[in-house]
């Protein structure tokens, strides 16, 4: 069960927090996983009216998906970051995904043609199609055992596919999170973790809507052993300190701290200008970091890179 927010918190304004809507989405699931039902959750249409959410002061709080673990990077939430003005990562949580196969409730799955689901599920079915070689995923040989002549449709997310069912005639499933069946009424699981490996997971970012925004004393505590942060760096082929395309890697020499993960999303008219998204991680051994540290530790980094002419924000640290 999930919460849709606004429980009584002793008198304390609750935080706003957006998210990728309708109730009933993964994102809500991980937000209420994060912040619990002390807060007041706000729907929006795609992943980036979130950002809009954060940057309009509309919500203190955001949470988007940013990895999957079978199907990768959410684009859609990098191409938000790479242009996030107002925005901070305070945190991440991580999801177990288990879909479901929803329909109407009567409705037979020989009568399923068509199948509705957020871009990231579909690519993600589509996705096992090339995968499969090594170890056909339960969803793949389930639409290819079960719905062999099914059509996919694009929704905006999963429970907007679970929703979209209330109006439409027979023959339409969703593949969505079981949740749904419990928020909208009449549909039931036809099949569950129809997904291709079990071991799915989506990892999510806390956003909050500026960097010293104050997290609710509710939340999960950050972990202790590792401290983490986003780094932002803008490589532009033309300018006086990337002459050669190596301009990434000194940049990064420079930063000299442990790299996690970077990913790298065009830079909007400008062919061949990148934007990085680097995560970093506190590797100090023994004696760890607080948050307040981590973040002038990394913060000082930044700032050195940054006199050496680099186009370079830290967007997050926790
Ligand atoms: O549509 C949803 O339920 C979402 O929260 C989005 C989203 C995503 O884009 O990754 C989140 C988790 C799952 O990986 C599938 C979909």
């Amino acid at each position: 069960m999930v919460s849709t927010g606004n429980a009584i918190s002793d008198g304390q304004p609750l935080p706003r927090v957006a998210i990728l809507g309708p109730f009933g989405t993964y994102s809500h699931e991980a937000a209420d996983r994060y912040f619990g039902p002390t807060a007041r959750y706000n729907e929006k249409l795609e992943i980036k009216d979130v950002f809009h959410a954060l940057a309009s002061s509309s919500a203190d709080f955001g949470v988007v998906p940013q990895e999957n673990t079978i199907f990768g990077s959410v684009v859609d939430t990098y191409d938000a970051l790479r242009a996030m003005g107002r925005g901070y990562i305070v945190g991440e949580i991580t999801l177990r995904i288990d879909h479901c196969l929803v329909a109407r409730t009567g409705v037979r799955l020989d009568e399923i043609h068509t199948v509705l689901s957020h871009e990231q599920v579909r690519n993600y079915v589509d996705a096992i199609a090339l995968i499969s070689n090594q170890a056909l995923g339960q969803c793949r040989l389930f639409i290819a055992k079960h719905l062999p002549t099914a059509t996919t449709e694009r929704t905006t997310s999963t429970a907007g596919a679970a929703r979209a069912l209330l109006d439409r005639p027979h023959g339409h499933a969703a593949i969505c999170s079981r949740v749904c069946t419990t928020l909208f009424q009449g549909l039931e699981v036809l099949r569950e973790a129809i997904q291709a490996d079990s071991n799915n997971y989506t990892r999510f970012y806390v956003l909050a809507r500026g960097p010293d925004v104050k997290l609710p004393m509710n939340r999960p505590r950050p972990s202790e052993s590792h401290r983490t942060g986003v780094i932002r760096i803008i490589i532009r082929q033309t300018a006086a300190n990337t002459s050669s395309s190596t301009g990434i890697q000194d940049a990064l020499a420079m930063l000299n701290t442990s790299i996690s993960r970077i990913d790298r999303r065009p830079l909007a008219g400008v062919p061949f200008d990148f934007v990085y998204l680097v995560e970093v991680q506190d590797e100090q051994q023994g004696q760890h970091r607080s948050v307040p540290e981590w973040k002038q530790y990394i913060e000082t980094k930044v700032e050195e890179v940054l006199k050496a002419g680099f186009s370079v924000d830290l967007i997050g640290a926790w």
